[in-house]
């Protein structure tokens, strides 16, 4: 079990004048499971790889347990990797594969047998101990591949994309068994992903990446609820967040948002902030997340003034809920709302924004302002 702290990590490849990853500071403690999450090529596998030791650090601290382990060989960091590919021995069976490792670390045969069972108990993969690889499934194989880990007994996983070759339900499944086995084993897990709804549901802490640097670490509810720029806000979320671009205007000794066909009257409660972010009179892009727009009466005269008027375009029945592709006349948005309403393309809609939950991002750092008053959301939905 360990901890494992990033300081000021950079990687800048061979023959590259630019790094991929930049000044990266993350402190994962023992027993975390930290999800590495952004979209292709900001660096997730290069930082990862870093850890494990298969590639050099230019700069920085690399820290595993009290060790600093920038220079040492990856057999000797004590920790397991378990690739997209699975990458099991073809000719071996599954009891081989998974006591490969040992046996190269010179284990006793009694102990690496123990461990096998063990591990394929924990998996459910005893029945298939003396098959091939090539006669299982993608989920089996990917069972293998954990178990080849698990019988390391590292104190550290390190975990590539390990779901992205398995069918969507599969894929679920196996994220339940990955949070499973972590609470089971209590070690330490980074495990990399470009896909936010797995890191959303995966991670005690999730750490959002664009361009080698670290957007955003933190829990999954403080992510969603508390984005701190455009960039997160926009990745973390399904259906993503609505962005209108507006201004905010002072009226009288009240604050608007306002742009083509919008404008809401924001809360007093919250006009501290509005003055201290310096964004009055200036240009900023209002951030709502879809189940934030409401239909219901009860939201219209709960905030009178804060009501979009839009055409709708495109209904999307999800079952329970209704995915509402609507158009104010200048900005698309989408609203989630109750399946029991009915819509129709072209009708107009009134949608009621819950002003506890608008973001509000200045337009020229495209950081948010800290606006919404949501710190914590009871559900979250991904
Ligand atoms: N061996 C290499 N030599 C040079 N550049 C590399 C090498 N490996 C990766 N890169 C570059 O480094 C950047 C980060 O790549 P990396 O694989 O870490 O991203 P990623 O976030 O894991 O992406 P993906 O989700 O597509 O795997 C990319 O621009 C990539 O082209």
């Amino acid at each position: 079990m360990a901890r494992v702290h990033l300081q000021h990590i950079s990687k800048t490849y061979s023959g590259a004048t630019e790094p991929v990853v930049k000044d990266f500071n993350l402190d994962i403690e023992d027993k975390e499971f930290v999800v590495f999450v952004g979209p292709s090529g900001c660096g997730k596998t290069t930082t990862l790889r870093m850890i494990a030791g298969l590639e050099d650090i230019t700069g920085g601290d690399l820290v595993i347990g009290e060790r600093r382990v920038n220079d040492v060989a990856p057999k000797d960091r004590d920790i397991a990797m378990v690739f997209q590919n699975y990458a099991l021995y073809p000719h071996m069976s599954v009891y081989q594969n998974m006591a490969f490792g040992l046996k190269l670390r010179k284990v006793p045969k009694a102990e690496i047998d123990k461990r096998v069972h063990e591990a394929a108990r924990i998996l459910d993969i005893e029945h298939l101990l003396d098959r091939k690889p090539k006669a299982l499934s993608g989920g089996q194989r990917q069972r293998v591949a954990l178990g080849r880990a698990i019988v390391r007994e590292p104190q550290v996983f390190l975990m590539d994309e390990p779901l992205s070759n398995l069918d969507a339900k599969l894929r679920v499944q196996m994220r339940a068994e990955i949070r499973k086995l972590h609470q089971r084993l209590q070690t330490t897990m980074i495990y990399v992903t470009h896909d936010q709804t797995e890191a959303m549901t995966m991670g005690d802490r999730i750490c959002v990446m664009k361009d080698g640097i670290i957007q955003q670490a933190d829990t999954p509810q403080v992510v969603y609820s508390q984005p701190k720029n455009i960039f997160v806000a926009g990745f973390i979320g399904s259906p993503a967040m609505n962005f209108i671009h507006g201004e905010i205007v002072a009226e009288g000794s009240h604050f608007y948002f306002r742009a083509p066909n919008v404008s809401i009257l924001l809360p007093e409660g919250r006009y501290n902030v509005l003055k201290s972010s310096g964004v009055i009179g200036k240009k900023v892009v209002l951030g709502v997340r879809p189940e934030d727009l409401h239909n219901e009466e009860v939201f219209m005269s709960t905030y009178p003034e804060a009501v979009l008027g839009a055409k709708v375009e495109v209904v999307e029945h999800m079952g329970s809920e209704v995915y509402l592709h609507v158009n104010t006349g200048s900005t698309p948005i989408v609203a989630r709302v109750n399946s029991r309403f009915s819509f129709h393309p072209g009708s107009e809609v009134k949608l009621a924004v819950d002003l506890n939950k608008i973001h509000i991002f200045d337009s020229a750092t495209e950081e948010s302002i800290g606006f919404s008053t949501a710190t914590e959301k009871s559900e979250v939905t991904v």
